[in-house]
């Protein structure tokens, strides 16, 4: 039986604004950057992106010490809110990770510590945004939302669900083997994109935990599900194509009814790409990354500082109160309780 997925209606989809008026100040979009390397043009790519699609809300970059003054200053000079964040490491290991770079993706979780917003969006730099998700921000609190994950590529090949072809994306095409295994692995979420409640009680308590959990492969997504698995809620692919799926699970995917893309596929990094890779030669690939740099490259979508107002770093236009509180609430109470399982044995 396939997951129930949080139902995000198109009733959502368009917040009934009441005119002109201060965007809510307490919800933002968040991303992370680490290294003097290429991902600023992700970010820059994504601060151009949520302003194409109208997004009332800024964009908060937390980054670590080893970013340059010169990205910071691109960042601003895109509308960013710059935010240095000191890294966060986990316990001293031998695991290998899936890839060696992802030990800094644990510094992600001191973006828990934003407390002066009460929901953020965080989305990887190396996601875009091509229609409005605003809505999301309108969830019931209390829940960690995010998209389900698929398990059929390479860099599953350390896990038991990879072993034997099984993958929440398709339940039903290789039976998980209860009697031999035990549970299946419980839902899972690519920690690309994810909707969350900042608070100085989880984000101790993060901290704390992770200190004493042995990492594994997939780092801070591991660590994330393990920790939020009893709250999580899967929320439909059309918020986070990880873009494996276009090739492993055509089936889910409808791509012109796609909001986010996460371009996390092995050379699938529009900034870095060369079409060389395995998948990278196929049509929808080249048209998605062609997609990210008629944004990255479109002069117009540059921040453009409102005069004398020196320094406040909106992105989208002034937003207004959204009005869909009570429709939101009456949406999520209809949507079915999620089943959940134990949590994926990721060793
Ligand atoms: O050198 C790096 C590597 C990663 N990141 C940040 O960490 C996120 C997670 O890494 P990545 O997206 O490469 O992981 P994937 O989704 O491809 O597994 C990136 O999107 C960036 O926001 C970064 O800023 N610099
Ligand atoms: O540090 C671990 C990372 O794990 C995730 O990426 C993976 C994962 O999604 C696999 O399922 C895919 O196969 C793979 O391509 C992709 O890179 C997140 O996107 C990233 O933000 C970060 O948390
Ligand atoms: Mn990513």
């Amino acid at each position: 039986m396939a997951p129930a997925i949080a139902r995000v209606t198109e009733k959502m989809a368009k917040p009934v604004t009441n005119g002109p008026g201060p965007a809510t100040l307490d919800r933002a979009y968040v991303t992370f950057l680490a290294g003097n390397g290429d991902y600023v043009k992700g970010v820059i790519g994504l601060a151009k992106g949520l302003r194409k699609v109208k997004s009332e809300y800024p964009l908060v970059v937390a980054v670590l010490p080893d970013v340059p003054a010169e990205h910071r200053r691109m960042l601003e000079e895109q509308g960013c809110i710059v935010r240095e964040i000191e890294p966060v490491y986990p316990p001293e290991n031998q695991t290998q990770f899936a890839m060696a770079y992802y030990v800094i993706n644990y510094s992600k979780l001191r973006i828990w510590e934003f407390v002066e917003y009460k929901k953020m969006i965080y989305l990887d730099g190396d996601i875009q945004v091509y229609d409005n998700i605003d809505h999301l921000f309108d969830l019931a609190d209390g829940y960690f939302y995010a998209v389900m994950d698929c398990f059929c590529e390479k860099t599953w090949s350390h896990t038991p669900q990879y072993k034997i072809g099984y993958c929440q994306q398709c339940p039903d095409r290789i039976k998980w083997p209860s009697d031999e295994l035990g549970q299946p692995p419980s839902l899972y979420f690519n920690a690309g994109m994810f909707v969350f409640e900042p608070s100085l009680h989880t984000y101790q308590d993060l901290l704390k935990k992770l200190q004493i959990t042995p990492p594994t492969p997939f780092a801070e997504q591991d660590f994330l599900n393990m920790y939020f698995k009893n709250i999580y809620r899967p929320i439909p692919l059309v918020y986070n194509l990880v873009l494996a799926m276009l090739w492993r699970h055509p089936e889910n995917v409808e791509l012109d009814k796609v909001k986010v893309v996460h371009y996390c596929a092995a050379g699938s990094k529009p900034w870095r790409y060369t079409g060389k890779e395995e998948n990278m030669e196929r049509e929808d690939i080249k048209l998605l990354v062609k997609k990210w740099w008629d944004i990255y490259n479109d002069e117009s979508l540059d921040y453009k500082r409102p005069v004398g107002m020196n320094q406040v770093n909106v992105i989208g236009a002034a937003g207004a109160v959204n009005q869909l509180q009570p429709l939101i609430a009456a949406a999520m109470s209809q949507a079915g309780a999620v089943k959940y399982v134990t949590a994926p044995s990721a060793a």
